[in-house]
């Protein structure tokens, strides 16, 4: 029998428990050692001015600050509304430990009545990251750059400074490669950057008999194993790059930011929330002069002589300019915000990767025990590995079309896997995933006798747009959010064809060996159809559907004023000295994550600037 009693009976000298007691207590002091890098408070006074000002230090804004704060001659402002990053964003697996903290905004989707009637009040989570970092602190650390393909979308619709040339150039510039047994294959090596802030590696996995074990069957149903899914341009299935580092998360504030403290140049004021953009206007001549601070109980005005750049994310840059005076006339007004530009797109166009879970369960293994589990834990605190040391969902992936000769990805498939009676099942369908008891209930009962292999399925390229509206005019409202997925039937249609591709892995020798089997996602609307038939899919895909986070689109670049919000050097239509620059200028989504298409959008915006200023990046 298993004994955890700290307490022991039997008879000691007491040099027995005192040792032990000394190997627990250094090894809780080692968590010490996980590097820490807390930025002082600058003094920053109201009416003070800056050459620039950037507002957020997330993923986009990081790179800015690193590549603009290279002009010495600069002065540079970064502004963020969130704290110091934790230690749990230092730690891969500890990333869902900040989901619903005060490091996440908690933002959670608006019903619109059609979607999601499987989930809580008809909404789903939507975690950002609100820390310095910002969502690079709080991701999954997936490295996927996107294909050739989706970058000339963006090229063909007239953003000519945005070739797939100049992008590819940007991903290496922003690189430093370091998977050594990789960098042997010279088609890899030289698709990577090697001497850029990111670390991009490997990270090793303590379920990677599991993870093969996928991998064969994706294999076997065609979704051919690759070496590198970026040099594949992302077609097929394998392990993925990581932004990890021996154990240790490689966000962008760790990239970009805590390399760069010393410069003199460069102030960052955290826990301070933009609230306004200050706007000049003279008729027809509208200029960005600064912008409004919640700094404490205070509210400050800070001025820029060059230009402001909102990098708060695709969620919160439409809202901040909303909140400024640009948006659709109509709603600024009913919101009664005197209207500065009308720009009916900012906030529209949002475009997201959802995520339908295939829920395939088998016969084992079960969770480790309990004290596997503490020992694992103590290998993190020892060496920085162990399950800790890597990130928190499958490190494979899948990405494939159902068009015959496709040279680009239209689904992706992640993989969670949780053991047979797995204490963390109930947290997470019922509190990350919001599911009702009625969907939840089966599938943990289920899971009671089976481990479940769960491939989590998206559309790489939805047709269906959302859009993020203000609920008020108080900044310290959260906007509304709609992301309407699946409002275009296209992608009902183009999703059951993707799943039932995916499922065809239960055919396969890997699955039956396991004794694989589809359970059911029930939920009344959908109960009387035939499981995996094309009308089950579509009925799960319309009341389960849930995220992979990754909002883009809502300050579009492009040429007309009326369809996009952004010029393609990313200046602000119709206002001078202001620009996005984050994930919101996206016009269409990429095949895959976008943590890497926002550094080449930070990096490739960072360049725009200093052209426009004659001055050279470095
Ligand atoms: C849970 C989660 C998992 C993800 N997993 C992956 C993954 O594995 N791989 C991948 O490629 N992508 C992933 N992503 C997506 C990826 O992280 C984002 O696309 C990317 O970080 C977006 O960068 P950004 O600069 O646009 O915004 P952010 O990184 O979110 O930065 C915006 C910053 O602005 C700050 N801010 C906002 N409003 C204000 C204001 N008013 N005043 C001051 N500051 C403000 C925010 O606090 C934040 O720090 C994930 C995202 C999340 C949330």
């Amino acid at each position: 029998m298993e004994c955890y009693n700290s307490s022991c009976l039997a008879p000691t000298t007491g040099t027995a428990p005192q040792t032990f007691a000394a190997a627990l207590q250094f090894f809780a002091a080692t968590q010490c050692l996980i590097p820490d890098n807390l930025i002082a408070d600058p003094e920053v006074n109201d009416f003070n001015t800056y050459d620039i000002i950037i507002v957020g230090a997330g993923t986009a804004g990081s790179v800015l600050a690193n590549r603009l704060s290279a002009i010495e001659e600069w002065n540079i402002l970064l502004i963020e509304a969130g704290d110091d990053e934790p230690v749990e964003a230092k730690i891969p697996g500890m990333d869902k430990g900040m989901f619903r903290s005060k490091y996440d905004w908690n933002y959670i989707t608006s019903n619109n009545g059609i979607s999601n009637a499987a989930n809580i009040n008809g909404s789903i989570n939507w975690p950002r990251g609100k820390m310095i970092g910002g969502s690079s602190n709080i991701n999954a650390m997936i490295y996927i750059q996107g294909s050739d393909q989706d970058f000339q979308t963006w090229y063909d619709a007239g953003n000519e400074e945005w070739s797939v040339k100049e992008i590819r150039r940007c991903f290496k510039k922003a690189e430093s490669f370091q998977d050594q047994k990789l960098l042997k294959n010279r088609r890899i090596a030289r698709h990577y950057g090697s001497d850029g802030p990111l670390v991009v590696n490997t990270c090793n996995s303590t379920l990677r008999n599991i993870t093969d074990r996928v991998l064969a069957a994706w294999d076997d149903i065609g979704i051919r194993n690759v070496d590198d899914l970026n040099v594949a341009n992302l077609m097929g299935s394998g392990i993925t790059r990581v932004t990890t580092a021996n154990g240790v998360r490689q966000s962008h504030s760790r990239a970009y930011l805590y390399p760069i403290l010393e410069r003199k140049n460069l102030k960052i004021m955290k826990n301070c929330l933009v609230t306004k953009i200050l706007i000049d206007d003279n008729g027809d001549i509208k200029e960005a002069r600064g912008v409004e601070v919640q700094h404490g109980s205070d509210s400050i005005k800070i001025y820029a002589s060059k230009e402001v750049i909102i990098s708060a994310g695709a969620i919160n840059s439409p809202q901040i300019l909303m909140l400024s005076g640009i948006g659709p006339k109509e709603h600024l007004i009913s919101k009664n915000i005197s209207v500065i530009v009308d720009s009916p797109m900012v906030g529209k166009n949002l475009q997201d990767h959802c995520i339908i879970p295939v829920t395939i369960f088998s016969d084992g293994p079960s969770e480790p025990s309990k004290a596997d589990k503490q020992f694992d834990t103590m290998k993190y605190l020892y060496n920085r590995t162990g399950s800790l040391a890597q990130i928190s969902i499958g490190d494979i992936l899948a990405f494939y079309s159902a068009r015959r000769n496709a040279k680009s990805p239209d689904y992706q498939s992640h993989f969670s896997f949780m053991w047979k009676n797995s204490s963390t099942i109930t947290e997470a369908l019922t509190r990350r995933f919001r599911y009702k008891d009625e969907v939840a209930n089966p599938l943990i009962r289920l899971n009671k006798e089976h481990a479940l292999y769960m491939l989590l399925f998206n559309v790489l390229h939805p047709h269906s747009k959302g859009n993020i509206s203000l609920s008020t005019n108080d900044p310290n409202d959260h906007p509304l959010i709609y992301p309407n997925y699946f409002s275009d039937p296209r992608d009902l249609e183009s999703a059951a064809t993707g799943l039932r591709i995916l499922t065809q892995v239960l055919k396969t020798r890997p699955f039956r060996e396991v004794g694989a089997f589809l359970g059911r996602m029930e939920w009344p609307a959908c109960d009387g159809f035939e499981l995996n038939s094309r009308e089950y899919w579509k009925c799960v895909c319309l009341n389960m559907v849930l995220t992979v986070y990754h909002p883009v689109g809502t300050c579009m670049m492009g040429k007309d004023p009326q369809t996009s919000v952004v010029s393609s050097r990313l200046k602000v239509h119709g206002v001078d000295s202001l620009r996005v620059i984050d994930a919101s200028i996206i016009p269409n989504i990429t095949s895959g994550n976008t943590n890497a298409p926002v550094t080449a959008v930070g990096e490739r915006g960072a360049e725009l600037v200093l052209e426009d200023y004659n001055q050279v990046s470095s």
